[in-house]
C-alpha cells in the first residue's frame, strides 16, 4: 500500500518550485481514454506512473476518503543540492490529495487549503505537528492539494504494531504530546478540526514524528456562517456528546476525540463503539455518569434521547424477534464502567500494567473525556498535565 523506499532519515530540503528545472514526464502508455478520467462518483482514476502537473510521478495509492483519492508521488523537480533538512524535512516524496470532481467537494478542498495556509502562517517552520500543504494545482478539472508525505496513519500503526493490544504507553505519550501541540496551534488560530481520529493522524516512516491531517471538516467557530448544527459532525466513535445533544460546540470537541483516540492507541480497542448516536450517549454515560439537567434541557436534539419530564435516558434498541425499534427507559445515575479498570485489564499479565505513568494517563483521559466541554482540558492545559510533562 505504501511506496517501497522510505525517504532517507536526512532527506534534503525541497527546491523551490520556481528555481527547479521541470522535467516533463511521459504519460504511461495504454492509459485510460481522455473522456474517462473519473469514476461515476467523481473520483479521479489514478494511474501509477502518471505525471500530475507535469511534475509529480504517481508512485502508489495511499487512500480514499469521502472527499478525495490520496496518492503518493515523486516530485521530479526535487533537487538534492539544497543540503540536509533532518528527519522531518520535506523531501521529494509528496502525498497528493486529488479532490473529487464536484462543486461541493471542490469548495471543501479550497476551504481546507485556506485553513491550512492560515495555520502555516502561524507556524512557518512547521513545528506544531499539523500537516504541511506545499501547494495546490488543477489536474483535469480536479483540485489537487500537495502535502509532505508521511508513512502511516495511526490506525495502520495500531494494526501493524499494536497486534490488537495497543501501543506502549511511552509511545502513546509521545504521540499525545505532539498531537496536543497541533491542537494548541488550532486553538491559537481559532480553528476546530472536527474529525480527529487515528486515521487522520499521520506519522513518518520511523513512527517518531506525528502530523495531524485532513482539515476537510475544519471550521472557524467565530464565523457564524461556518458553524453548522448537525448531530453527525465528527466520525461517530469519536463524536463528543455536546454534538449529539445539539449543544453549542467549540474546540473542546477535538479534545474529546483525541481522548478517545489515545485510549484506542493504548488498548487497541474503540472506547465508545456505539451503533447510533443514542447508543453513543448510553456508552458515554456508562463511563462518565449522567448529563446535567441543564444540558438535557438546552440540547436541540435531547428529545430523541431523554424523557422530557423526568429526563430518564430512552435507550432505542432493536427487538431481536420483530426487528422493530423498542424504547427502553434506563435510569443512569452514576458510571457503571471504570476507565482505570478498563485500562488495567488491557494486556493482563503483560507486566506493563504497573507502568508508573499509568495513573497520570488515567487522570489525563478522564479530563479529556469530561461530559461538560468547559471542564475538559484545553490543549494548553493538556500540555502541562503531569502525563505529558512528566
Ligand atoms: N500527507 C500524507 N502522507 C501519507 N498519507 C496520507 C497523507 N495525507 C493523507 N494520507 C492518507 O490518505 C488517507 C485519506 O486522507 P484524508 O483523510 O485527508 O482524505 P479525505 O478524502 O478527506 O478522507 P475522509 O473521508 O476521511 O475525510 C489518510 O487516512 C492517510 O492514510
Amino acid at each position: 500500500m505504501f511506496a517501497d523506499t522510505p525517504p532517507p532519515a536526512s532527506a534534503p530540503k525541497q527546491q523551490h518550485p520556481s528555481s527547479a528545472p521541470i522535467a516533463r514526464i511521459p504519460q504511461p502508455t495504454g492509459h485510460i481514454p481522455e473522456d474517462d478520467w473519473d469514476d461515476a462518483d467523481g473520483y479521479y482514476r489514478t494511474v501509477i506512473g502518471e505525471a500530475l502537473d507535469s511534475r509529480y510521478r504517481v508512485d502508489s495509492y495511499l487512500g480514499k476518503g469521502v472527499f478525495s483519492t490520496v496518492v503518493r508521488a515523486y516530485d521530479t523537480t526535487f533537487s538534492s543540492s539544497e543540503g540536509t533538512g533532518g528527519a522531518d524535512a520535506v523531501g521529494a516524496n509528496v502525498a497528493i490529495k486529488i479532490i473529487r470532481r464536484n462543486d461541493t467537494m471542490r469548495k471543501a478542498g479550497l476551504k481546507e487549503a485556506g485553513i491550512l495556509r492560515r495555520l502555516a502562517k502561524s507556524d512557518p517552520e512547521g513545528r506544531r505537528h499539523v500537516i504541511r500543504l506545499l501547494r495546490t494545482f488543477e489536474h483535469r478539472g480536479h483540485l489537487c492539494l500537495v502535502f509532505e508525505a508521511l508513512g502511516y496513519n495511526l490506525r495502520q500503526v495500531l494494526q501493524r504494531y499494536g497486534k490488537g493490544v495497543g501501543l506502549h504507553l511511552h509511545a502513546v505519550r509521545s504521540y499525545a504530546q505532539q498531537a496536543f501541540l497541533a491542537l494548541s496551534l488550532l486553538t491559537k488560530v481559532g480553528i476546530v478540526h472536527a474529525d480527529i481520529k487515528p486515521d487522520n493522524i499521520l506519522v513518518n516512516e520511523s513512527k517518531t514524528a506525528l502530523r495531524v491531517c485532513d482539515l476537510g471538516s475544519a471550521f472557524d467557530p467565530s464565523d457564524p456562517a461556518d458553524v453548522i448544527t448537525t448531530p453527525y459532525l465528527v466520525s461517530r466513535f469519536y463524536r463528543a456528546p455536546e454534538i449529539i445533544l445539539g449543544l453549542p460546540y467549540d474546540g473542546a470537541i477535538d479534545t474529546w476525540s483525541m481522548g478517545c483516540s489515545l485510549y484506542e492507541l493504548f488498548t487497541g480497542r474503540i472506547l465508545f463503539p456505539g451503533r447510533t448516536n443514542n447508543d453513543m450517549l448510553r456508552l458515554h454515560m456508562e463511563l462518565q455518569g449522567r448529563f446535567t439537567f441543564k444540558a438535557i434541557r438546552k440540547g436541540l436534539y435531547t428529545q430523541d434521547h431523554f424523557d422530557p419530564t423526568d429526563k430518564t435516558f430512552l435507550s432505542r434498541e432493536t427487538d431481536r424477534l420483530t426487528g422493530k425499534e423498542v424504547i427502553r427507559p434506563i435510569a443512569i445515575t452514576r458510571p457503571t464502567k471504570d476507565l482505570q479498570a478498563r485500562l488495567l485489564k488491557r494486556r493482563a499479565g503483560g507486566g506493563e500494567d504497573q507502568d508508573p505513568l499509568l495513573p497520570s494517563f488515567v487522570d489525563f483521559l478522564q479530563q479529556c473525556l469530561s461530559l461538560s466541554p468547559e471542564k475538559r482540558l484545553t490543549p494548553k492545559q493538556a500540555l502541562s498535565h503531569p502525563f505529558l510533562r512528566g
